[in-house]
C-alpha cells in the first residue's frame, strides 16, 4: 500500500504541533497572512517549529510575500518547505526558490477545465504543486475557507511534480478524495478545526488515518 502524505496547515500553538507529529502527519503548516484566523507571527512560529520532530517538514504559508517578510520568516523560523498560496507569477516562484534555496510549493486553485493549464505552467518553476479550490471572488482567504472543487477535474491527470489535494477536505471525505483523484498527498486546515482556527485534535487524528487507511486507484 502506498503511504499517504498528510499536511496539517495552520497550527498555532505547541499542543497542535504534538498532535499533528502523534498522528502521524508528514508535514504541518504556519500561515503567515494577517486575515487568517490561523496567523502566526515568525517569532510563534519558530517557537512551535523547533518543537516539530524529525519527520514533521515544516511548511510557511505565504501570500504574495514581500521579500521583507519572507526574509524575516527565513531567517527567524528553521522550515522544509515554502507555501505560496497567493497570485505569485511562474517568474516570482522561480525567484524566491533560488533566492531562499527551499523547496516551493505553489498552490492553484481549480474551479474548472480553463484552470488546469496553470498547473503545467507551475510545475516547471515549483517543486511541488498544491491544487486548492479556487476561492470566491469576493473572499478574505485565498484559501482555507473549506470549499472543495470537483475532484473529477484532476482524477486521472499527471503533472511533472509531486502534487498535494486540499480545499473543502475533512475526515468524512478524504478517502473518497483520495480514491477518486489518485492523489498520494493531502493537505488541511478548516476540516479538523472546532472552531475557525482552533485546530481539534480528534478530528486530525480522524484525518490522517482515513486519509492513510484510503484507497489509492492505480493509473495504469
Ligand atoms: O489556512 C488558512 O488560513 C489559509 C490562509 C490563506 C491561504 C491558504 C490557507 N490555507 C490553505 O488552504 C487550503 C485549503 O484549506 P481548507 O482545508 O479548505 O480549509 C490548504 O492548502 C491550506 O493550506
Amino acid at each position: 500500500m502506498q503511504d499517504i502524505r498528510v499536511k496539517i496547515c495552520g497550527l498555532t500553538c505547541a499542543a497542535d504541533v504534538e498532535v499533528v507529529a502523534a498522528a502521524g502527519a508528514a508535514y504541518g503548516g504556519f500561515v503567515f497572512f494577517p486575515k487568517s484566523p490561523r496567523n502566526v507571527t515568525p517569532a510563534v512560529a519558530r517557537e512551535l517549529a523547533v518543537l516539530a520532530p524529525v519527520g514533521l517538514a515544516k511548511v510557511a504559508l505565504v501570500v504574495d510575500a514581500s521579500d521583507a517578510l519572507l526574509d524575516e520568516i527565513t531567517a527567524q523560523v528553521p522550515l522544509d518547505m515554502l507555501q505560496l498560496h497567493g497570485k505569485e507569477s511562474p517568474e516570482r516562484v522561480a525567484e524566491i526558490r533560488t533566492r531562499y534555496g527551499l523547496p516551493v510549493m505553489k498552490a492553484v486553485g481549480v474551479a474548472d477545465e480553463e484552470d488546469l493549464p496553470m498547473l503545467g505552467v507551475y510545475a516547471q518553476v515549483a517543486d511541488q504543486l498544491l491544487i486548492d479550490a479556487k476561492p470566491p471572488r469576493n473572499a478574505d482567504l485565498p484559501g482555507g475557507n473549506g470549499l472543495a472543487f470537483d475532484w473529477r477535474l484532476v482524477a486521472g491527470k499527471r503533472w511533472a511534480k509531486p502534487w498535494m489535494l486540499a480545499g473543502g477536505l475533512t475526515p468524512d471525505n478524504v478517502a473518497t478524495a483520495i480514491a477518486m483523484t489518485g492523489a498520494r498527498q493531502v493537505d488541511v486546515s478548516s476540516g479538523v478545526e472546532s472552531a475557525p482556527g482552533v485546530k481539534d485534535a480528534a478530528r486530525i487524528a480522524a484525518f490522517v488515518t482515513a486519509a492513510k487507511g484510503a484507497r489509492v486507484v492505480p493509473k495504469l
